[in-house]
């Protein structure tokens, strides 16, 4: 080797270095503060995951501000991000995707061409297109009569729990299900079948647990390719046997349903009072592009049912919680309620029309937001702009996981005011509150998420919480057992704990003369 060859081999060299350094400079996400790791082994996930949610996670948020990098499970480098202008950015981004777990968790339980694991943005397109006709608020107001119904059952089941606390977490879940199921199927609990609601539970006990077992599973999860994700569903595991039966038997529901609404429009029955029948009736009239197939219909069944289930009957747990620590609130929401509605039923129009209802159900919706903590992956190279904070703009790689820090989102106190961290409904009536660009579907909030997946039952759940509160506001007193309101856990969505940590929410009811 000459003199050249050294000069040519100390140039790249250098070279490579000076890459190296601009490429370790680069990367953003390195340069960000953040929490001190605890573990190589679980980063700073134990923290995160493990209850009470948000013990860290809110801290955090104060001491690095909305975008700070974290430590995930063997080292890895996260990102999460509370800022409004990325949060909306990343949301309606196609730079960005679900993260490894949850997109596999997504296909293991729902089959091809449900809403959520459908891949191709097109097909997600025209799929939600379709399925807007049953979720529409003219087509929500038909569903009052199912959630009065359901409300009117909550109410006879709590008629007799005055002395011990009454854990309202299952009676509640068992109520959404039969709304969700009739507005979407119509079919009532007991068309179900006791197979398929008991499926229902194990499904629903399975999602929320957390361990860190648990965690370090998804970790691991995490960079396994997907076709071993896909093979998973075939193990002899107890879990999976349970997944496989989901599945199955939501299939077996959907078929049977599609096939009882067609027998019923031969027989000159009215098929279009909820969501299937509306689509079959469209599959029947427009063209493929702006209809779905038969299949595809099908394939919404187990999805639609847990969607719309577990969510609001978290939400609604989590808002009798609030009112029985808080006897004041519940005589003032009682007085406008029995104002409101009298003795008549009422339309959605009454409900909408009560100030301090929507004032708390806001106030709820933006405390215990389901989906507290979301994950993306990038699947390019991205700049995310910044709205808070020193810096303008945060370019990440390919490959990177962010984590979407909803709850801390609803806690800002830029957006909420000073005290962003106390439950106060007033804060929606003395103007107290951001107004600027929205970036959710309603107040401002992300419990629905934004952007092009959001939450398509917004609507239905926003009247159903309204029916369901003023039957059990208006009925019932509620208040907390001796030791204390429950524990938050975040388990794939945001749920009460009880001491023995199962999943509940024990709290004392009293019906009122
Ligand atoms: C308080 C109650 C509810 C909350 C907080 C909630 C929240 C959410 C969130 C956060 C997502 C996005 C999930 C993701 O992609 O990461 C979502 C999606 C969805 N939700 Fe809801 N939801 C609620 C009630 C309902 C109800 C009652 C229904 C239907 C009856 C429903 C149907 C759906 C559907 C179909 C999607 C998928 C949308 C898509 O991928 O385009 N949700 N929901």
């Amino acid at each position: 080797m000459n003199a050249a060859h050294y000069g040519i081999a100390i140039f790249g060299l250098i070279s490579l270095l000076v890459v190296y350094r601009g490429l370790r400079r680069n990367n953003a996400i390195r340069e960000l503060n953040g929490p001190p790791s605890p573990s190589w082994l679980f980063g700073n996930m134990a923290q995160l995951m493990l209850p009470p949610y948000g013990r860290y996670e809110f801290d955090w948020q104060k001491i690095y501000g909305p975008v700070y990098r974290f430590k995930g499970c063997f080292g890895q480098d996260r990102l999460m991000i509370s800022d409004p202008v990325a949060l909306h950015y990343i949301l309606n981004s196609p730079q960005f995707k679900l993260g490894p777990v949850p997109e596999n968790l997504v296909h293991l339980l729902y089959p091809k061409g449900s809403i959520m694991s459908v891949d191709s943005e097109e097909d997600h397109k025209r799929i939600r297109a379709v399925l807007g006709v049953g979720f529409t608020a003219a087509a929500i107001r038909n569903y009052i009569p199912i959630f009065e119904r359901a409300a009117q059952m909550i109410s006879e089941q709590l008629e007799d729990s005055s002395v011990v606390p009454t854990n309202i977490a299952p009676i509640l879940n068992h109520a959404t299900l039969g709304t969700t199921s009739e507005a979407t199927l119509g079919y009532s609990v007991d068309d179900l079948g006791e197979e398929f609601v008991s499926n229902n539970i194990e499904i629903l006990t399975l999602a929320s647990t957390q361990s860190a077992a648990h965690i370090l599973g998804e970790a691991i999860g995490s960079q396994l390719p997907t076709f071993l994700w896909r093979a998973a569903e075939y193990l002899p595991t107890a879990t999976c046997k349970v997944i496989r039966r989901a599945k199955y038997l939501a299939d077996e529901l959907g078929i049977r349903v599609v096939q009882g609404k067609r027998s019923g429009a031969r027989q000159g029955l009215e098929i279009d009072t909820d969501l299937f029948g509306k689509l079959l009736q469209q599959h029947d009239s427009t063209s493929a592009k702006h209809s779905m197939t038969e299949k595809e219909i099908v394939a919404q069944t187990g999805m639609m049912i847990l969607a719309g289930q577990e969510t609001t009957s978290t939400t609604l747990s989590f808002a009798l919680i609030e009112l029985a620590k808080a006897p004041e609130l519940q005589e003032k929401l009682r007085a406008e309620i029995h104002a409101t509605m009298g003795s008549a039923r009422a339309s959605s129009g009454a409900y909408n029309n009560m100030p301090l209802l929507n004032a708390f159900i806001k106030e709820v919706l933006r405390m215990y937001p389901a989906e507290a903590i979301g994950e993306r992956l990038a699947v390019e190279d991205a700049v995310i702009p910044l709205g808070d904070g020193s810096i303008s703009h945060l370019p990440v790689r390919k490959g990177q996981i962010v984590n979407l820090g909803f709850a801390c989102y609803q806690r800002l106190e830029s957006r909420w005011g000073k005290d962003a961290d106390k439950f106060r409904p007033s804060r929606w009536l003395d103007g107290g509150v951001f107004k600027g660009e929205a970036i959710g579907p309603y107040a401002n909030l992300l419990s629905f998420l934004g952007g092009p997946r959001t939450c398509l039952g917004w609507r239905f759940a926003i009247l159903e919480m309204q029916v369901i509160l003023c039957e059990l506001v208006g009925k019932f007193s509620f208040g907390l057992p001796v030791e204390g309101a429950p524990r938050t856990r975040f388990a794939g969505t945001l749920q009460p704990i009880m001491p023995n940590g199962q999943k509940g929410a024990p709290i004392l009811i009293r019906r009122l003369m």
